[in-house]
């Protein structure tokens, strides 16, 4: 798809940028796009958030609107689809700033019904949409080593290609929006599901008499080495879990997954069975700590099962 209006292509001291959404990614992404010499308007419900990127040269704006109103093209990356639907469609939204020959990036992970709704939206305020979820965490966010995965406009996705290259790594441009939302879900299940795995694997390491930095070293070595295992093992070694990832928004990714399953009739028994355990940490007040906190949850089963 292109949308109406002809999208001007993005470069540093010639194009405005916006970014709405300033948590743990959307402050690392701001930086680098600062750093890479765009003028940057922000905007974040806690106007707390914006501070340092205000001293390293952001201009703060009161609502989303304003922000759009202010920038050729606005980046989002908010916590989940109510948000995000809540910050495009409100009074002082997103839509209400967007124009002929703008364009709108929600790089946050939402289900493909909310960014169809919100793309609608924008097109029919004229201006260009591209879903764009990103693979990769905190540090990969730091570093601009994201890989997006996105899909809707295409000229759009051409016309931003800059500022997602600051951002990231790669890039993929997988189609109709839907398509992004859809790729992101499944790695993010498939991440979910390795991460209580190996979670598990801990626990009954522990059990037997075996060292966690031993089960980390060979785990490393062999055929199911991953770098999420290798970075995030020495912490849950010390259950240790300072949040890069928050457990609430990969439980709300399983919880997704798990209705796109429901909705084109795929089973995903194992999928299930790890979204429970992250809803047991939720319940256990580990929302906000790292999603590698859900060994508590593991760990708390363990107890239960001690005290039949
Ligand atoms: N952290 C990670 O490793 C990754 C996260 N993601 C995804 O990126 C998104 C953001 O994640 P992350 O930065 O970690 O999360 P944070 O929880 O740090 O940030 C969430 C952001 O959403 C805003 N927000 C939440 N609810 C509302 C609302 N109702 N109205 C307006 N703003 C709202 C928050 O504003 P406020 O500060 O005011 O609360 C904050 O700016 C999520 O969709 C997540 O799944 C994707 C890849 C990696
Ligand atoms: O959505 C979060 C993804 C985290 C990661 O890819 O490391």
């Amino acid at each position: 798809m292109t949308c109406n209006a002809t999208l001007a292509e993005a470069a540093p001291g010639k194009t405005v940028l916006g970014f709405v959404g300033i948590g743990i990614m959307g402050l690392a992404m701001t930086r680098n796009l600062i750093k890479a010499g765009y003028e940057v308007v922000v905007w974040n419900r806690n106007p707390e958030k914006c501070k340092p990127l205000e001293q390293e040269g952001a201009r703060v704006a009161s609502s989303p609107r304003d922000v759009v109103s202010a920038a050729t093209y606005t980046f989002a990356m908010l916590s989940d689809p109510e948000a995000a639907l809540d910050v495009a469609l409100r009074p002082d939204g997103v839509v209400a700033g967007i124009s002929p020959g703008k364009g709108y990036i929600d790089v946050s992970t939402v289900d493909a019904a909310t960014s169809r709704t919100i793309a609608a939206a924008v097109r029919s305020a004229g201006g260009g949409f591209l879903e764009a979820p990103v693979s990769g965490s905190k540090g990969p966010a730091e570093q601009g080593k994201l890989i997006f995965l996105t899909a809707g406009d295409e000229d759009l996705f051409a016309a931003v290609s800059a500022p997602l290259d600051v951002m990231g790594k790669a890039k993929f441009f997988l189609g109709p929006e839907g398509a992004g939302a859809h790729m992101k879900l499944v790695v993010n299940m498939v991440m979910g599901a390795m991460m209580t795995s190996f979670a598990e694997g801990l626990a009954l390491a522990d059990k037997v008499g075996l060292k966690h930095q031993d089960v980390i070293d060979v785990v490393a070595l062999g055929a199911i080495a991953a770098p999420m295992f290798a970075l995030k093992g020495p912490a849950m070694a010390a259950r240790s879990y300072n949040p890069a990832f928050p457990l609430k928004h990969q439980q709300k990714d399983m919880r997704l997954a798990l209705a796109l399953g429901d909705e084109v009739a795929q089973p995903l028994p194992m999928a299930a069975a790890a979204n429970s355990l992250y809803i047991a940490a939720r319940r256990q007040g580990l929302g906000d700590m790292d999603f590698s906190a859900v060994m508590e949850a593991v760990a708390a089963q363990e107890a239960d099962t001690k005290k039949q």
